[in-house]
């Protein structure tokens, strides 16, 4: 299979994607639509044949059984012993879903009912900081139990009527004192959101957090929520069992936006927007488990991902939402996809046979147009671009703006696609009077070779429902990647290492211990750090 895909790749390098589509209507057939979205993949360098072979991967990959063992509860994160089941945080009018024989869909129930009856209580004043109703929220977490609830937030501005929510996740003291040095710690909830509660950045800022209340409040428990699923170290932490929205360990950090760890967003934006997006999600998710493989819009952003990534090298994505308030969707992509696939074993130990997991990146359109697409129209790395774009915003009065907004996104896409051959540029170089050697040289310079993949991903309006739709998606995308390259997308051993050098260090930064048995780069970095002011 992969070399007959490696052979398509091949003969797809000499073809022009412009030329594809005088066949057909291909943005018809290469797009596929959702739950009013629009994913268009047209622009890019797959055929029938080709189309037809990566689906095939799929099948032969076993994606549907594996996609059944996932929803159904089997423990699909076999490093961990774990199911694997964030689906069932937005099954909300789902049937039972059973690990170990037992049926989860009550507590994940009950849990939502109390997350709501806490956000109601405190949105309308009857839960209360001791110096008035809470005004601020400070969500204490880091990777999972960060970037879902500040990309949501941010991305659900409009929607945000709730108390201001602020996010500390860096163990750099700067960031916990920054963002608490604006606020008034007697109207100021604190949420120590950790699945483990063992995370060292987590635990510390939560100390600091703590030490800022307690100077200014009776009891700083009292303005203290936790998520976790540890709840030994809730309790011991001293947080109320009141205040503690646990999840199981089959959800992992970084699907975990849609059950406890997504308290922030649901007090910002109040607990029937919290439904919506958890609605976005479930209807993705069916349409996940129901719809053919060729208009299955996980499906096909998986595959697309795997001929670039996988079949033709290129080495990394760009996600480029044309929407300012998805601002950290990048970065909350970057950890869905790079921590759960930037794996070299596959899931029995062995190497794996195809490399895995492109670098993914991005910024939001129009900022990164005045800044790195440079390289991808004229470098020589070519870089899969995902824009992402609604087609109405949520200012009408600026509706022009959102227009100009949309055609510099379909204008990126159709440039990349189009580029600029020579000729036109020395017509363009003519015009300017040029001549010779001179219109030669300054042509060159201003030729794009085209040629250059994008999809895109178009979406009515960023409301809740949709918000759920576009992550999950991606969810989803992630777990078909990981199962055609046959690696456990559920585990993170990679980011251990560091953490244990990290705590071994700090005896040594202190001076505490020597250096013995460190590399000369790190004892020589130790003594500098030394040498110049560490405390
Ligand atoms: O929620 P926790 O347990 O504090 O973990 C935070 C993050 O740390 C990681 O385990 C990686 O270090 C992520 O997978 C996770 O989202």
């Amino acid at each position: 299979m992969w070399d007959d895909l490696k052979r398509r790749g091949a003969a797809a390098e000499g073809r022009e994607i412009l030329s594809l589509f005088e066949e057909g209507d291909r943005a018809a057939s290469f797009s596929a639509t959702f739950g009013g979205m629009l994913f268009d993949y047209s622009k890019t360098n797959i055929d029938d044949g080709t189309m037809a072979a990566l689906l095939r991967l799929a099948e032969e990959a076993g994606v549907a059984d594996r996609r059944a063992a996932m929803m159904s509860g089997e423990k699909i994160n076999e490093t961990e012993g774990r199911a694997v089941l964030h689906t069932a945080l937005r099954n909300l009018d789902g049937g039972p879903v059973r690990v170990d024989g037992r049926d989860v869909m009550p507590e994940v129930r009950a849990t939502l009912d109390r997350m709501e009856d806490f956000a109601r209580a405190l949105r309308s004043g009857g839960f209360a900081g001791q110096g008035g109703p809470i005004t601020d929220v400070v969500n204490i977490g880091i990777g999972g139990s960060d970037l879902g609830p500040v990309m949501a937030v941010q991305a659900l501005g409009p929607y945000c009527d709730g108390p201001r929510c602020h996010f500390v996740s860096n163990v750099d003291g700067a960031h916990v004192h920054d963002v608490l040095e604006r606020l008034d710690p007697t109207t100021t909830l604190v949420i120590v959101a950790s699945k483990t509660f063992t995370t060292i950045e987590t635990m510390t800022n939560a100390e600091t957090a703590r030490a800022w209340m307690a100077d200014r409040v009776r009891d700083p428990g009292a303005q203290f929520a936790a998520l976790s699923s540890n709840r030994d170290a809730t309790a011991a932490w001293g947080i109320d069992e009141s205040r503690v929205f646990g999840f199981e360990d089959w959800v992992g950090g970084r699907y975990s936006v849609w059950g406890p760890i997504g308290l922030s967003l649901m007090l910002a934006v109040g607990p029937e927007d919290f439904r919506a997006f958890l609605r976005g999600g479930q209807a993705m998710d069916r349409h996940f488990r129901e719809a053919a493989f060729a208009g299955n819009l996980p499906v096909l952003l998986a595959l697309v991902g795997i001929w670039h990534n996988q079949v033709l090298g290129y080495p990394t994505r760009a996600v480029l939402p044309y929407e300012q308030r998805l601002l950290r969707l990048p970065a909350y992509l970057q950890q869905l996809e790079m921590e759960s696939n930037g794996k070299s074993v596959a899931m029995d130990g062995t190497p794996l046979e195809t490399p895995a997991g492109p670098v993914v990146w991005g910024e939001p359109g129009t900022n990164g147009q005045h800044a790195f697409y440079q390289l991808i129209h004229q470098g020589t790395q070519v870089v899969p671009c995902e824009f992402l774009v609604g087609a109405e915003g949520h200012e009408p009065a600026l509706a022009h703006q959102h227009r100009l907004l949309v055609a510099n996104c379909l204008a990126q896409s159709e440039a990349l696609l189009r580029g600029r051959p020579l000729g036109q540029a020395r017509v363009l170089m003519a015009e300017k009077g040029l001549e010779g050697d001179e219109l030669e040289r300054q042509a060159r310079h201003r030729v794009f070779p085209g040629n250059r993949p994008s999809t895109t991903l178009a979406y009515p309006k960023l409301t809740p429902e949709v918000l759920g739709m576009i992550v999950a998606l991606y969810e989803h995308r992630v777990f078909v990647e990981g199962v055609i390259l046959g690696i456990n997308s559920y585990d993170q051993w990679g980011v251990e290492l560091g953490k244990e050098l990290a705590l071994a260090l700090d005896p040594v930064l202190q001076g505490q211990k020597d250096t013995a048995g460190k590399d000369g780069s790190t004892a020589a970095l130790v003594a500098y750090m030394r040498d110049h002011g560490l405390g």
